[in-house]
């Protein structure tokens, strides 16, 4: 058995006005990663060179013990891939499109699955795709993709247009999918409640270079919202462990990344307040972090 499901190592592919750069990324078996960036970050340019839909210019690419893009097909028939606009056939019911993945995969197809799938989606299996709802349309897709026990799930933003009971079905079939331990899953969306509920491992990226990949704990664990109220001649900088600094009079806001008692102590010294100390939603952290790279690589 592999001990990763994915391998990156120093990859990078060179658009004429875009560059994903030397990732180095791997995701544990069993594990789950959620891909976290903004609009043209290179999420799915970093998904299609994992399935093998384009080469890396530099650097190699192992999934499920494969060399991509090489042995992609032998590694394919274990990928389940899910985006936003699943490619179905408009005139087709789901139950023709069940019946034909259940052909082309026949050791893998579990029909009891996909029956609870069908209830648990709220689908219909006679319904024809033209007349599904967007949100159906993706249940649907994830349905047919789930029903072949893939080990490894791509889901390429595959929560984005879904309304909030959608979203849920969607999210909780994610989770029941996890007491799996084999199986492996790396989610991208821009919606980071979404990803926070189901990964285990966070990885940001922003234009074209990885920001920072961590498990969720230590990123949640490593940023401190302090809220103080300060003397006036209390010397404060954005500098260092100090990531944000705001003052409106003597309140003052620090986003701080690697906070310690030694830090706290300091400022109450020279007159400080401490008010609160919080702990960073996943979005903060995800603005914090990127904003964070950025000042760093134009300084
Ligand atoms: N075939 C291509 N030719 C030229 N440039 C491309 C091509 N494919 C992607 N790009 C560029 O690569 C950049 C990253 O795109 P990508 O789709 O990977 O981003 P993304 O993070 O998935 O963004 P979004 O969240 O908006 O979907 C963009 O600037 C895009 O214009």
């Amino acid at each position: 058995m592999n001990d990763y499901t994915f391998q990156f190592d120093k990859v990078s592919r060179r658009y004429p006005h875009f560059q994903l750069q030397d990732i180095n990324l791997k995701l544990p078996t069993g594990g789950i990663m959620g891909l976290i960036g903004p609009n043209g970050a290179g999420k799915s340019t970093l998904i299609r060179i994992l399935m093998g839909l384009i080469a890396a210019d530099e650097g190699t690419v192992t999934v499920l013990g494969q060399p991509i893009p090489e042995q992609q097909q032998a590694a394919k028939r274990h990928i389940g891939f899910a985006s936003e606009d699943m490619r179905l056939y408009k005139n087709a019911t789901l139950d023709w499109h069940m019946s034909l993945i259940g052909r082309i995969y026949p050791e893998q197809w579990d029909s009891k699955y996909a029956n609870h799938l069908l209830k648990a989606f709220d689908l219909i299996a006679e319904q024809k795709i033209k007349g599904m709802s967007h949100g159906q349309r993706v249940k649907s897709g994830l349905l047919l993709m789930l029903a072949r026990h893939p080990k490894f799930l791509i889901l390429d933003e595959p929560t984005t247009g879904l309304d909030p009971v959608a979203r849920k079905e969607v999210l909780n079939e994610m989770i029941a999918v996890l007491q799996d331990e084999e199986r492996s899953i790396l989610f991208s969306s821009h919606n980071t409640q979404d990803v926070e509920q189901i990964s285990d491992q966070i990885t940001f990226i922003d234009r074209g270079t990885l920001v920072s990949s961590n498990d969720k704990e230590s990123f949640i664990e490593e940023w401190r919202r302090v809220r103080m109220r300060t003397p006036e001649n209390l010397m404060l900088q954005a500098d260092g462990n100090i990531k944000e600094l705001i003052r409106q009079g003597a309140n003052t806001t620090l986003l701080v990344r690697g906070l310690t008692d030694q830090m706290v102590t300091d400022w109450q010294q020279q007159g400080a307040t401490i008010q609160h100390i919080d702990y960073l939603s996943l979005e903060e952290i995800f603005v914090a972090e990127v904003e964070a790279k950025r000042q760093g690589d134009n300084s």
